[in-house]
């Protein structure tokens, strides 16, 4: 209210009855609470539920209290933020180009479509995915790196027990790797308290990685350690070289379609029939009273496979683009 951002403040969940939108921002396991609580209120019928929080299945699985009831519930996730927290670190621009995941709890185009409109104005690049899929993407590029920092700040602070200045001397790499170490140790415990399973997984991977680091130096190993680097460098070189509105590595179908409307419905659900998952549509419209293109964005070559073979045996005219 102070920074005029917001016109009603309350104690509990009961406002929410007669919300039209309800977005959850809390820690991950009081996302969870707040769900189970709002199942017990009497929520207006057409209300779309949505949440912020940086894991999905254990939202999902809270959320069915709700959807059980015919609620509609639509998990969210801005890859966007930093390591500060509250309301001052907020910016108009915080989420420009930046990913913001959807995982609906069943597929509900016409609801994710209403929370992109209401959330128009953020600019961000949407992309649907499930959260097994969800979990895993972000446990090894958010959860993973946060643990990662954290860890190194705390082994070097043990590591300077000693000489406490000895931190302060470090140049820009230090601070950049550990920058996400000042995030606030209350969401990243919720955060990792959710996503265990496959954190333990990731980070297993990761110690093995150091392992096989150590094994090259001891062995002084030259060409390996050279490798480690060369490699590292070209994956991470190609990291924001992608063009803004592109969705690097990802696989593109483009379907011609005359009728816009009837033809989205009718590939979507062709398409969620075989379990096919697709991360983003997007409508290009060429144009005017010409026919449209429909760009469908798979995470896998073979998801992009077998659509196109399902919407060519059902006629439709598939084009592919590489990127
Ligand atoms: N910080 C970041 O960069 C990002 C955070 N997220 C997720 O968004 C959610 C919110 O994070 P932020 O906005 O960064 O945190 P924040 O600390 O800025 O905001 C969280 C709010 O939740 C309130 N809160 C904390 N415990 C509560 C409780 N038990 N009951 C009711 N309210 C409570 C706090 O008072 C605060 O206003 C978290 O689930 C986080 O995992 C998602 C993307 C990016
Ligand atoms: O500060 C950073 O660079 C972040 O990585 C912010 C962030 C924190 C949590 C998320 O779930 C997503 C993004």
């Amino acid at each position: 209210m102070q920074h005029h951002l917001i016109d009603r403040i309350g104690t509990d969940l009961t406002a929410a009855e007669t919300a039209d939108f309800i977005i959850l921002a809390a820690p991950v396991t009081t996302i969870v609470q707040d769900l189970q609580e709002l199942a017990h209120l009497p929520l207006k019928k057409n209300v779309i539920v949505t949440d912020v929080g940086s894991t999905k299945q254990i939202v999902l699985q809270a959320a069915a209290a709700l959807t059980q009831q015919g609620i509609t519930f639509i998990g969210g996730h801005p890859m966007a933020g930093s390591h500060k927290s509250g309301v001052t670190a907020g910016r108009a621009d915080l989420f420009e180009n930046a990913f913001y995941f959807l995982i609906p709890a069943v597929p509900n185009e016409h609801a994710c479509a209403s929370i992109q409109t209401l959330l128009r104005a953020t600019h961000v690049k949407w992309l649907t995915l499930t959260a097994a899929e969800h979990d895993k993407i972000v446990g090894q590029i958010s959860h993973l790196p946060h643990i990662i920092a954290a860890a190194l700040v705390n082994q070097t602070q043990q590591a300077f027990a000693d000489f406490p200045l000895g931190m302060r001397l470090a140049a820009g790499g230090f601070k950049s790797i550990t920058r996400i170490a000042s995030s606030d140790p209350l969401m990243w415990s919720a955060i990792l308290n959710s996503n265990a399973a496959i954190i333990m997984q990731q980070l297993e991977q990761y110690i093995a990685h150091l392992e096989a680091l150590k094994t090259e130096i001891a062995q002084a190993q030259q060409h390996k350690i050279y490798a480690f680097f060369q490699n590292a460098k070209t994956s991470r070189d190609q990291l924001g070289a992608d063009k803004v509105g592109e969705l690097p590595g990802f696989y593109d179908l483009f379907i011609n379609i005359p009728d816009q409307v009837g033809t989205l419905a009718a590939v979507t659900q062709l398409l969620a029939q075989n379990n096919i998952n697709i991360v983003n549509i997007h409508i290009l419209e060429i144009r005017e009273d010409i026919d449209g293109v429909l760009q469908l964005t798979f995470m896998r070559a073979r998801d992009r496979s077998l659509a196109e073979d399902l919407l060519q045996q059902k006629g439709y005219l598939v084009l592919r683009k590489e990127h």
